[in-house]
């Protein structure tokens, strides 16, 4: 049987997109650009003929709101949906709601990327009871650990894993897999993918509600390294204004 296709989506713009805020693990809406986003991104796989047979999410609602969204648009609502923290969005400790404009301006362009892009520098953890900590979330109740504050390498520890343990045996069965989750965590999942270096990683960002579909070889390795954008125009356009968050 020949493997199915992963399909990595972002969520769409969620409020906190909007407003410039580092998000991490505070569970914000999408905003109702964000929705129209998730509702193309249906359509998209739609056009390509790409249909989930199942589909992953976070724990959060920007990712499942966006694949319900996509997956009503698709009329695939009704297709086994598996929900796991592991595709969290990477826990952005001490910064969860900070501004990212304002962060980058009272600690500099390298502490600001350090802590957005670096692979292994965490931010600096949130204080367990803090307005945007985790700890107590009854959707946690199962971990050993809330986590304080992830760098990528964490996400990447967590996530990877989960994804060689669980995920790939549903492409291996032969479907299509929808992973509906955040800029973070896909980049964890990319990095391993297409073996991009802790460096190199750094450069890559993510657009919102653009399916990336990778098609795996045998050993799992991509077809399409780099993975193909179903929209590569707007995912170009919008990897950039990922990029630029921080400016004014
Ligand atoms: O704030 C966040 O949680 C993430 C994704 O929106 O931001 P960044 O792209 O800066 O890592």
């Amino acid at each position: 049987m020949s493997n199915g296709t992963l399909i990595l989506m972002r969520h769409g713009e969620s409020e906190w997109n909007a407003s410039n805020q580092f998000t991490g693990w505070v569970d914000v809406a999408l905003t109702e650009k964000g929705k129209a986003e998730a509702e193309r991104g249906g359509e998209l796989l739609v056009e390509h003929d790409l249909l989930p047979d199942v589909v992953y999410t976070s724990l959060l609602r920007r990712a499942i709101t966006t694949a319900h969204i996509a997956l009503d648009r698709a009329d695939r609502l009704w297709i086994p949906v598996i929900r796991d923290w592991r595709l969290n969005e990477r826990h952005y400790g001490a910064l969860q709601g900070l501004n990212k404009a304002e962060t980058k301006e009272k600690f500099g362009d390298e502490q600001f990327m350090l802590w957005r892009r670096s692979y292994d520098t965490p931010p600096p953890a949130i204080e367990p009871d803090a307005e945007y900590s985790q700890v107590g979330d009854a959707r946690y109740a199962d971990l050993a650990e809330v986590p304080l504050t992830e760098c990528l390498k964490d996400v990447v520890d967590r996530f990877i894993p989960y994804y060689l343990e669980t995920i790939v045996a549903d492409v291996k069965a032969g479907k299509n897999v929808l992973l509906a989750a955040h800029g973070n965590s896909l980049r964890a999942l990319v990095k391993h993918l297409d073996g991009i270096s802790d460096d190199d990683i750094a450069g890559l960002n993510i657009p919102t509600g653009n399916p990336l579909r990778y098609d795996l070889d045998d050993d799992l390795k991509p077809l399409n390294p780099g993975g193909t954008y179903l929209d590569p125009e707007a995912a170009a356009a919008g990897a950039a204004a990922v990029a630029a968050q921080g400016q004014k």
